[in-house]
């Protein structure tokens, strides 16, 4: 169980955890939804130990995160992060195996590199093997940075907008891959993703983070609802629910010049990140009109 008490992040005067509390179990996927610059990717860097927070605890099975030991915490994760560049001459299968460089001595043993090529073929990009990272499309990037994710056999596995870069059938070769492998592995999956259907799909838990907290936790078919959607994104929705009770979310978008519009903008100003900004941003309007 991977549990975060009472936890507040601030960096510079921005709040991007606020008093924030819950406990992850192992075998579940977890996805974390929210607006941007709301604190998501933040979140998953404390939980690494990137980030350090400003008070409260995170655990993971009885060892609590401190400083002075973030090697040893950092070795129970794999982790994805957002930027997908891979600008290095090295083969895909280089880059695979580099998710075991705790493990890798000077001779690869040959069952590493057959686990590495098996973790390409089942993504279904073996036929990539031997191809320099720096020349492949950004959606490959993608998946070859979740399959070295895989090859650390993480407790916990940690992926910030995995599907960012990726075309539909991709999407769900990894969220399938994603699930099942979590299931089978026992592990701790928390990954971040803006496409709420796929949050829906794919979450056995949904985080729903705004202005740093925690406003929402738990299984999709009890918490996503148009108000909440409306809350978070300031976005009308339709929700229905297919015949699994999976929900299904449609947005509606504003009329042009229709009355909401003013109400959305104002709405739209996130109140505790974003919101120690608008100083800077009012002085800069006032030079302005003072301009003209
Ligand atoms: N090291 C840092 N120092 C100061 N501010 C930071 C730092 N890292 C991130 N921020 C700010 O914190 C806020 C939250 O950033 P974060 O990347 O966690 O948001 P997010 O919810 O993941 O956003 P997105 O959906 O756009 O990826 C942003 O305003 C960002 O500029």
């Amino acid at each position: 169980m991977l549990t975060v008490n009472n936890l507040n992040v601030t960096l510079d005067d921005l709040v991007l955890a606020n008093d924030m509390s819950f406990a992850l179990e192992p075998g579940k996927v977890n996805v974390i939804i929210g607006p941007n610059g709301t604190g998501k990717s933040t979140l998953l860097k404390t939980l690494f130990g990137d980030i350090h927070a400003k008070s409260g605890a995170i655990s993971f099975d009885n060892e609590t995160l401190q400083r002075k030991q973030l090697s040893r915490w950092r070795k129970q994760f794999g982790y994805m992060p957002q930027d997908i560049r891979l600008d290095v001459e090295l083969s895909v299968l280089e880059v695979v195996l580099l998710g075991q460089l705790n493990t890798l001595g000077f001779r690869l043993d040959d069952s590493v590199i057959e686990e590495a090529l098996s973790a390409l073929d089942k993504i279904g990009l073996l036929h990539l093997a031997d191809r320099q990272v720096n020349k492949l499309s950004g959606g490959q990037c993608q998946m070859i940075l979740f399959a070295q994710a895989l090859m650390r056999k993480p407790k916990i596995l940690m992926l910030d907008e995995p599907v960012s870069a990726l075309d539909l059938h991709f999407q769900h070769v990894l969220l399938d891959h994603l699930d099942a492998q979590t299931k089978e592995q026992g592990w701790i999956t928390i990954m971040v993703l803006h496409d709420l259907n796929l949050a829906a799909q794919y979450a056995d838990n949904l985080l729903v983070l705004k202005d740093g907290k925690l406003v929402a936790n738990g299984h999709p078919s009890d918490i996503l609802t148009p108000s909440l959607v409306k809350n978070v994104y300031n976005v009308n929705a339709d929700i229905t629910k297919d015949a699994s009770g999976i929900p299904f979310v449609r947005t509606i978008r504003n009329i042009r010049g229709a009355s909401t519009s003013k109400t959305t903008e104002a709405n739209h100003q996130p109140k505790t990140t974003e919101a120690n900004h608008q100083p800077k941003t009012k002085k800069i309007t006032s030079i302005a009109e003072g301009i003209i």
